[in-house]
């Protein structure tokens, strides 16, 4: 296996409200991102690392992250998009065509851990197309317009869905060209591979594996960095 690593960093954390773009804010010794990074420079099965950043985020990302943590599997840093089904679309043409695979995780996902890493990737290998998540704990219900509640699915057929999320390049290029030209936007990778009617395995997840999104969010963090202390 040829893996690349795809890591969309190139969001605007409008809703953690703070000046510096929140993938930049330190939790305990380094930035969110350093943290992620840091994940996929340590697994052996990752060839390269493609690092998706807003235009005028790119420099700071090579000269603070990149170069000052020495991080030698990531080849390229390149710009982002509107939404982040572009910033990933372009990290996908930036991947090197001896590839295979491409891992695509989100860079505000600190707490991915190695085992689940190598879970997702063992996944896609059999089944071409792999996605972790979790089962939810609440109840979950479809609402109208008016906030008026339609419907309650069957809870024990629902999961949360996190990254990572690993495709055959093929398959994953092909879901996204055909996105693209019928204006589809989709909230994560797998519902653009679930449209082309491709499966998509799920792998059990992790209740840590958080999306650094809001302000508690942080203070939850910590605390799962001091756990694993
Ligand atoms: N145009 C975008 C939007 C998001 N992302 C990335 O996709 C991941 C998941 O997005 P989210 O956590 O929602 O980040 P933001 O879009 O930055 O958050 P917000 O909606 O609060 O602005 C993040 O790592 C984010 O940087 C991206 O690469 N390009
Ligand atoms: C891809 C994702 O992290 C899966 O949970 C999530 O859908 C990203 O959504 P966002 O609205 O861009 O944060």
């Amino acid at each position: 296996m040829k893996l690349s690593v795809v890591i969309p960093a190139a969001g605007q954390g409008k809703r953690m409200k703070t000046e510096k773009n929140k993938q930049f804010l330190m939790l305990n010794d380094k930035e969110i991102l350093a943290h992620t990074l840091n994940k996929f420079e340590s697994a052996s099965v990752v060839d390269e690392v493609i690092i998706v950043a807003r235009e005028e985020e790119i420099d700071y990302c090579k000269n603070k992250l990149v170069d000052n943590y020495d991080f030698g599997k990531v080849t390229k840093v390149i710009a982002g998009g509107e939404t982040r089904q572009e910033s990933v679309y372009n990290g996908l043409q930036a991947v090197k065509s001896t590839s295979n695979y491409v891992l695509i995780h989100d860079g505000a996902r600190p707490f991915i851990t190695a085992e689940l890493i190598n879970k997702v990737i063992t996944a896609a290998e059999k089944y071409d197309a792999a996605a972790v998540g979790v089962p939810v704990k609440d109840t979950i219900k479809v609402i109208n317009s008016d906030n008026m509640i339609i419907n309650t699915p069957d809870r024990s057929k629902l999961v949360a869905i996190q990254t990572p999320q690993v495709f055959d390049k093929e398959l994953i290029t092909e879901a996204y060209q055909n996105a693209l030209a019928d204006d589809f936007i989709g909230t994560d990778s797998a519902s653009l591979v679930e449209r082309i009617n491709q499966t998509v395995k799920l792998v059990q997840g992790s209740y840590e594996n958080i999306k650094i999104t809001t302000p508690e969010d942080l203070e939850f963090g910590e605390r799962i960095l001091a756990r694993r202390k």
